[in-house]
């Protein structure tokens, strides 16, 4: 669980200052020199609390001044914000305080809470709070749970004395600690296990308690994957909650990389991000989010080199649909993606977090470094990575690529964990490779696509080399093709082969409806191609202008026709005060796409409303006051775009409800407009 609180504990290898100098003794002071945020006396939470220094506040700070390079920056121009040290190879923080941060709103969990009061479901989505008016519905939830006292049952097993003899304490995180123990009965009789002890005294609001419960829920749902911990068992009695699992006696992956000095050969690194990479495609594909991956969340079953690793700690994990967007600011600062901070994210926010580890295992330094938390995220959020220093010059270009790959800060652009794990960096012929989530996501997105939408995706396929066609051609496989072809089937068949609770709970297998129009048809391998690319991910290639150039020669053979402004607005479902916006995208001489027109016809609607409001942004054109507000940039940048984008994906969702998409965009102006201006750190 990646809390709120600065962790005053000592943990084996905590004391070394060798991680290329970058990870030095913890203190219970954190690195910023500021007192860590304030918890409720004696009561701090699980996750979510209130804090003095909200994390928005650190993320809109970090927000660009006037320039304007494009919401989502890919890496390479943004210059680092005054007073961010580019990301030192071996010039290093003298200290590493683990502080995961609370987020700037606990909107989720008052809504959730607020939602079971009036019996609802769990909503994740719609506006957030504003600050006063988060803390003030805390404050609602706190008084009313003060008035009725929480229940803090659980329905687990009540006789853990009596099963376990406890041992002694293995590791301590910052609501709980852990211990070995030996079974006294039942089948895993005489096994030494693992304990994580939370205490009942800790929980303190129904979120906290509802925490507990999903950590629990997530693992039980989860066990069985190689690389995570198996859990067995959920105990309780008046003072404790107790999950009882597989004892990893190897340490932490942390102290690994400290007890090499920093680096990991890339022999070696591979095997542990192909462990990593796995466990996570398994959980992305369960719909759960971890949302605190990073080293010392990774644990070796034994102290053998070789011994496998195992992922632990859901405490800040979550069920998640695979077109679902969450908002809660949750995770360990090293290791959050810019989306997270943005307060609009879902798995990809994992395989940054990934990239992170990555890095550090490659070159042993951070990718992203500062003295204070809010410097974090400005260079999380600005910064790009140091490939230049040393080591970098002698690492591969197979590798450098792979890490950039998932350190894009556009994730719409990075790698999945399955489509990692067929980057020629890790390529293993030999190698089986998951169902990937992404699939369907995408095929879902074709099959609503418009037939000209349709053809340009197919001119985009074409333009693949066979060795880019690699993971569709494993996916393809793993749909068990009939005579080459698959329908709905296929994919319910495929998914189904996978099912635990988790998938159910996550609701990850209703997605399937979303593919019902594939009950009436089968695609074939090369149209299969077409639905399952993402023009995203592709623009994030070195040979993108390559491909986008071969995939447009197809489609002026085999897709491009005469198009209206009009039509082409239409396609993109512009509103009709925003058809001047593709204008330059149809050629004079015939009335056709032109390249332009092509590849943001390619990337959709946003790609047109990006242009379109960073122009209105500029010009101030019909674009409100408040756009001046520092916070503005950011929320501009993440929360709103991606809301926007989510509705604007598919034909027949919201989007064709709503007006045009500005107006979708807006919804939560009035949310931002009473934000505090924001000055520096
Ligand atoms: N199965 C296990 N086997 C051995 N040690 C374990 C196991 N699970 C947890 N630990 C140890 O206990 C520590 C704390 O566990 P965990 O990370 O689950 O707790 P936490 O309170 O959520 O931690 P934090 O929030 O500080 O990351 C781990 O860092 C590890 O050292
Ligand atoms: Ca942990």
């Amino acid at each position: 669980m990646g809390q709120c609180y600065g962790k005053a504990s000592s943990r084996a290898g905590d004391d070394h200052d060798d991680l290329g100098g970058v990870i030095a003794p913890p203190s219970p002071l954190p690195a910023n020199g500021l007192p860590p945020p304030a918890p409720a006396p004696g009561t701090p939470r699980r996750r979510k609390s209130g804090s003095a220094t909200p994390v928005h506040q650190h993320a809109a700070a970090a927000t660009p001044g006037p320039a304007w390079p494009s919401p989502y920056p890919a890496g390479g121009t943004s210059p680092l914000p005054a007073g961010v040290s580019p990301s030192p190879a071996r010039s290093t923080p003298r200290r590493f305080f683990k502080r995961p941060f609370p987020p700037p709103s606990p909107a989720k969990h008052i809504k959730a809470t607020l939602a079971k009061r009036l019996g609802g479901g769990k909503p994740k989505e719609g506006t957030i709070p504003e600050e006063g008016a988060g803390a003030g519905g805390l404050a609602v939830a706190d008084s009313a749970e003060a008035e009725r006292p929480l229940d803090k049952t659980f329905g687990f097993g009540k006789n853990f004395g009596a099963k376990y003899e406890l041992g002694k304490e293995v590791g301590r995180g910052h609501f709980g600690h852990t211990c070995s123990a030996v079974v006294k009965k039942g089948e895993h009789k005489g096994q030494t296990v693992a304990v994580k002890i939370i205490a009942k005294a800790k929980m303190t609001t129904a979120i906290s308690i509802e925490d507990v419960r999903r950590e629990v829920k997530i693992l039980k749902a989860l066990s069985g994957h190689n690389n995570l911990v198996k859990f067995y068992d959920a105990c309780e009695d008046a003072l404790n909650v107790y999950i009882v699992m597989e004892l990893c006696e190897g340490g932490e992956l942390l102290d690994r990389i400290l007890a090499r000095g920093g680096r990991y050969t890339e022999e070696d690194a591979k095997a542990i991000v192909v462990q990593i990479l796995s466990v996570v495609a398994f959980c992305h594909l369960q719909g759960v989010v971890h949302r605190d991956l990073k080293p010392e969340n990774f644990l070796f079953t034994t102290r053998d080199e070789n011994a496998p690793m195992k992922l632990i700690d859901f405490g800040l994990s979550d069920f998640i649909r695979p077109d679902e967007r969450l908002n809660d600011i949750v995770g360990s600062a090293y290791y959050v993606a810019p989306e997270v901070l943005h307060r609009s994210y879902s798995m990809e926010a994992d395989i940054w977090s990934i990239g992170v580890i990555t890095y550090i295992l490659l070159c042993g330094s951070r990718p992203f470094w500062a003295r204070t938390e809010s410097g974090i995220f400005r260079s999380v959020l600005r910064a790009d990575p140091n490939f230049d220093d040393s080591p970098w010059p002698s690492v591969s270009a197979e590798a450098k690529d792979f890490v950039k790959r998932f350190l894009n800060k556009d994730y719409r652009k990075r790698m999945t964990a399955v489509q990692a794990l067929t980057h020629p960096w890790l390529r293993d012929e030999q190698r089986q490779i998951p169902l990937d989530i992404l699939i369907f996501r995408l095929v879902k997105q074709y099959l609503r696509a418009t037939p000209l939408k349709r053809l340009a995706l197919k001119a985009l396929s074409k333009a693949l080399r066979e060795d880019e066609l690699l993971y569709l051609r494993l996916q393809f496989k793993l749909l068990e093709p009939r005579d080459g072809f698959v329908s709905l089937d296929n994919f319910r068949t495929a998914l189904t082969r996978y099912l635990t609770d988790a998938m159910k709970e996550s609701r990850v297998i209703e997605f399937l409806h979303a593919l019902e129009p594939l009950a009436y048809r089968r695609m074939d391998f090369e149209e299969f191609c077409a639905a399952a690319i993402s023009p995203y991910q592709l623009e994030a290639l070195e040979r993108w202008e390559e491909i986008a150039g071969t995939a447009f020669q197809h489609f002026e053979q085999e897709g491009n026709r005469v198009i209206s402004v009009e039509e082409l607005a239409q396609e993109l479902n512009l509103a009709p005060t925003h058809y001047s916006i593709v204008q330059d995208w149809i050629r004079k001489s015939d009335g056709k796409l032109n390249f332009l027109g092509f590849t943001k016809f390619l990337h959709g609607a946003m790609a047109a409303y990006s242009d379109e409001l960073a122009n209105q942004l500029f010009h101030g054109d019909g674009v409100p006051g408040y756009f001046l507000y520092q916070y503005t940039m950011q929320a501009f940048a993440g929360f709103r775009f991606v809301e926007t984008r989510k509705n604007m994906g598919s034909r027949g969702d919201s989007i064709t409800n709503q007006p045009h998409c500005t107006s979708l965009t807006w919804t939560h102006d009035d949310n931002l407009r009473a934000k505090p201006k924001l000055g520096p750190d």
